[in-house]
């Protein structure tokens, strides 16, 4: 079967996967794109790392699986492109580096085993992850988030079509963690690679991710662009405290005096597109927004070292944001959106809880998620069409 027979074309990761191992089976069809970062999010057990194994071709499954437009595995239990020809990169959560090998070592050994040229040199690697000084030093010698970026590095000069990144943050303290996202930022910002990335932690997800997967049970919960899942009230019921859209903005202003910035919500109908244009560390591809975007809400934000005109991601938690009927007076909270609730939903694990889906007045398209309690939502008498003010503390968006 070809690729175009299965599905449409705008997906270019597809399949259906089924695996089973004792009691628990993975069912899944995936419709994941060919760039960008696809966050894979689930709690421990939901089947992440099967799913990932399964694309790598390290595990046997039952299904179909399509990378573009080559056939990594025929229907059923049909034939599969051996795991070394598929071209991926696989990061594991432990680094798993050889040993008695040092950084350089490392790399190198990865190098060799490149059957493509890769669209990055040694050189340009060592840059990206700044693995300068750690070159001579064996794994032993290196701290967690070293090795996670020597492991990063190694797995990028395989030259691989795609990155697969198996909680590569987990086994690092908070301090590590913040340490490696910036790389993984910047990998995404200035490498055309694709990127599958799983985690259990919601804040990583919805800082990389540019579409995701939620996994429960081995059984998809939803999938698509992040802001389309983010903004659903069933996925807010089941992420529970990580409840809470998240959205790009661009910063408009600076305030120093104030440390914090304003930034306007781009409209999500604006899709980046990736083209061939040469990033300013003439490492490789980089995207860039084709259509103007479209500047509406702006929030106001503290400042993480942001200049005008940076597109920064932004989430804000649905435990964040409060509701009024009247523009708030006097208030401490400085982001104050109209906007009118579209959904309410009971939470079903707690029954004092109630999820507000609120439509902003001036970007339509953008949507916030209150959780709220069921005495607020009497009291104040709000349903499907009511006008509301959303109040969401600056201090309170993750950016
Ligand atoms: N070799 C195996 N034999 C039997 N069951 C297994 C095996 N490997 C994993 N499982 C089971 O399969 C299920 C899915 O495991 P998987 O590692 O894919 O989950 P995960 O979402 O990646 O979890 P975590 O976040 O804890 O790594 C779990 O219930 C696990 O116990």
């Amino acid at each position: 079967m070809k690729q175009s027979e299965f599905n449409n074309n705008n997906y270019q990761i597809q399949g259906d996967i089924r695996v089973k191992k004792n009691n628990f089976m993975l069912d899944v069809s995936i419709n994941f794109p060919l760039n960008g970062v696809t966050g894979i999010f689930g709690h421990s057990g939901a089947g992440k790392t099967t799913l990932l194994r399964s694309i790598a071709g390290l595990e046997a499954f039952k299904g179909q699986l399509f990378f573009g437009e080559s056939c990594w595995q025929q229907k059923g239990y049909g034939k599969s492109l051996p795991a070394h020809q598929r071209s991926i990169g696989y990061v594991f959560q432990d680094a798993g580096l050889f040993l008695h090998l040092t950084a350089e070592g490392n790399l190198r050994f990865a190098e060799k085993r490149a059957t493509e040229k890769s669209i990055i040199s040694f050189d340009q690697v060592v840059e990206l992850l700044s693995l300068n000084k750690l070159l001579n030093n064996k794994p032993e010698q290196l701290s967690g988030g070293e090795k996670q970026r020597v492991a990063i590095a190694r797995a990028l000069l395989i030259a691989p079509k795609i990155l697969l990144l198996d909680e590569p943050l987990a086994s690092l303290g908070r301090t590590h963690k913040e340490d490696i996202l910036p790389y993984l930022e910047r990998l995404k910002g200035e490498l055309n690679i694709p990127m599958l990335y799983v985690s259990h932690n919601m804040d990583e997800i919805a800082r990389l991710s540019d579409h995701i997967l939620l996994l429960e049970n081995g059984n998809k919960l939803a999938e698509g662009p992040i802001h389309q899942v983010t903004s659903q009230l069933a996925v807010s019921e089941q992420l529970m405290s990580d409840a809470g859209v998240v959205m790009e903005g661009k910063v408009t202003a600076v305030h120093d005096d104030w440390h914090l910035v304003e930034a306007a919500i781009v409209s999500s109908t604006e899709t980046p597109t990736v083209t061939n244009e040469s990033a300013s560390s003439g490492i490789v591809l980089n995207k860039s927004i084709t259509k103007k975007p479209e500047l509406n809400n702006s929030l106001w934000l503290k400042n993480n070292n942001f200049t005008v005109d940076k597109t920064v991601r932004i989430r804000i938690l649905a435990k964040d944001v409060s509701i009024s009927k009247d523009k708030p007076k006097l208030s401490s909270i400085l982001n104050q959106l109209p906007g009118s609730i579209v959904e309410i939903l009971n939470d079903k694990h707690d029954q004092a809880i109630m999820h507000v889906k609120v439509c902003c007045n001036e970007s339509p398209d953008q949507f916030v998620i209150a959780s709220i309690t069921k005495k607020s939502l009497e009291e104040l008498a709000l349903s499907v069409g009511s006008s509301v003010w959303l109040q969401i503390k600056s201090v309170a968006v993750i950016a």
